[in-house]
């Protein structure tokens, strides 16, 4: 999460998913853009787009894909967000230079500063996220699922099966 007054991932309530409720997630998630569409291509925010657009990429039948690489979490801390790659050439002639017809797609919006850096780059793109909290949620066109500010999101990717001690030995 962000620098300095936040709260650490400790402190948040978790919002673990599975890889199930991810996959049923952004299926429905492609329910919706299906009936915004259609798009020329979809554009990955990495890492953590690059599971959703592919899933959301197989559902509408688009076969180009390209990537905005970014940097800024380090677990938990948010940092100065460094843009790695943007679109090639390609995909930004086929969006105009401006993102019409492509779409965006990130996991999720926490606190809007990465959506804000695609809605810079590409202003007239539609931006997909599964999940969204309140602070980014004015910068997305389409998500699925709203959960709380103090929530921390745990991907399947992320996580892995682990004891859970019972509950009347001091289980959370
Ligand atoms: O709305 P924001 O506060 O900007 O946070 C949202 C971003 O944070 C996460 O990425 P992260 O930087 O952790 O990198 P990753 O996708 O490589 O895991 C998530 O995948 C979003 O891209
Ligand atoms: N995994 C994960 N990464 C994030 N980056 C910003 N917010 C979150 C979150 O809730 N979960
Ligand atoms: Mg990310």
């Amino acid at each position: 999460m962000g620098s300095g007054a936040e709260a650490s991932v400790a402190e948040r309530r978790p919002f673990p998913v599975s890889w199930d409720q991810f996959h049923r997630d952004c299926r429905a998630l492609t329910w919706r853009l299906n009936a915004v569409g259609p798009f020329h291509a979809v554009v990955a925010i990495t890492r953590g787009g690059l599971v959703p657009a592919a899933i959301v990429a197989r559902e509408l039948g688009l076969r180009v894909i390209d990537t905005i690489c970014v940097a800024s979490y380090a677990h938990d801390k948010q940092g100065e967000l460094q843009v790695l790659k943007g679109v090639s050439e390609q995909t930004a002639a086929l969006g105009g230079g401006t993102g019409k017809g492509l779409l965006i797609v990130d996991d999720l919006v926490d606190t809007g500063k990465t959506g804000r850096m695609v809605r810079d780059l590409l202003p007239d793109a539609h931006f997909a996220t599964v999940y969204a909290k309140p602070k980014g949620k004015p910068l997305v066109d389409t998500f699925i699922t709203e959960v709380s500010q103090d929530t921390w999101i745990f991907f399947p990717w992320d996580t892995g099966l682990s004891f859970q001690p019972p509950l009347k030995d001091g289980a959370a």
